[in-house]
């Protein structure tokens, strides 16, 4: 009997600063696990990174929804996604009675990682190596909770935007994309969920500025791996109960990024 595709599903921050949302989303998890679906989950973590940044007296600089990331804020970002933030994931996962194993993009050769643009700092951009790491804590049972960060050969840690992070796992495992974020899914100028995008819509809602920040970097990761893929991604929320039950049934949810 043929397997399906991995799941990937793609967490924003503001997930760790919500109990229930977490909780909520641990539990689909678990059930979807239990009934032999295979789930990855990327994390973000921006909000704390945020909040650690200042708590250290640095300053934030976003150049078209990516932080520029400078050497002494390394340590920082560093300790926020791949420590707290992944640790807290953890911890929710083993509430839900989920087996868990915490990792980064660095770890077990997944990906390729070198600095994305010089005037990001040491940011990265990922492309997907070697699948097996991951295949085989898949086919235990148990679900890989992994951030962002990843390691250039030449021994930089790199803060990779978590959207772009989960487009090269989702192709590294040729899986589903799913990304969950605070908002139902891309809003248009009125703030109305949008059910379906194609890439000139896209290219359009971004030239009017109504797709915008991490949205568009979203909506862009999204359209690469939709193109990739040859099948929608989508966009949809953490926050919404009935996306989250729709999704476990293995429906449609949000707005579907087409290729
Ligand atoms: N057209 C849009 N539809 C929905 N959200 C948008 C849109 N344009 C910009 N955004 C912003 O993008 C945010 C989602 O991106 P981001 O903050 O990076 O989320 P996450 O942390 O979940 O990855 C929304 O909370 C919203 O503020
Ligand atoms: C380069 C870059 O922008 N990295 C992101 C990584 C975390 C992230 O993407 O978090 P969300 O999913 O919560 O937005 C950052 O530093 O905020």
């Amino acid at each position: 009997m043929a397997t399906k595709p991995v799941l990937v599903l793609k967490v924003g921050g503001a997930l760790l600063q919500c109990e229930m949302g977490m909780a909520r989303l641990m539990t689909a998890a678990a059930e979807m696990i239990a009934a032999g679906q295979q789930v990855l989950l990327v994390h973000g973590g921006g909000c704390l990174v945020d909040e650690q940044l200042t708590a250290n007296g640095k300053e934030t600089i976003k150049l078209d929804g990516l932080r520029v990331t400078p050497e002494d804020q390394i340590p920082i970002v560093v300790g926020a996604l791949a420590g707290t933030s992944n640790k807290i994931l953890q911890a929710a996962a083993a509430k839900a009675g989920i087996v868990s194993v915490g990792m980064s993009l660095g770890d077990g050769n997944m990906v390729t990682a070198k600095i994305k643009d010089e005037r990001l700092g040491l940011v990265g951009e990922v492309e997907p190596k070697d699948a097996t790491y991951l295949n085989f804590i898949l086919s235990q049972g148990w679900m890989p909770i992994c951030s962002s960060i990843a390691i250039s050969s030449q021994g930089d840690m790199l803060n990779v935007n978590a959207d772009q992070a989960a487009t090269a796992l989702a192709k590294l495992v040729n899986g589903t994309l799913v990304l969950l974020s605070d908002v139902s899914g891309v809003l248009d100028g009125k703030g109305q969920l949008i059910s379906s995008l194609n890439k000139s819509e896209i290219e359009y809602l971004v030239a009017q500025g109504v797709i915008e920040k991490g949205m568009k970097v979203k909506v862009e990761a999204a359209l690469e791996v939709a193109q990739w893929m040859g099948k929608p991604v989508q966009v949809a929320s953490w926050r919404d109960a009935e996306q989250l039950k729709t999704l476990v049934k293995g429906g449609s949810v949000g707005t579907q990024i087409q290729p």
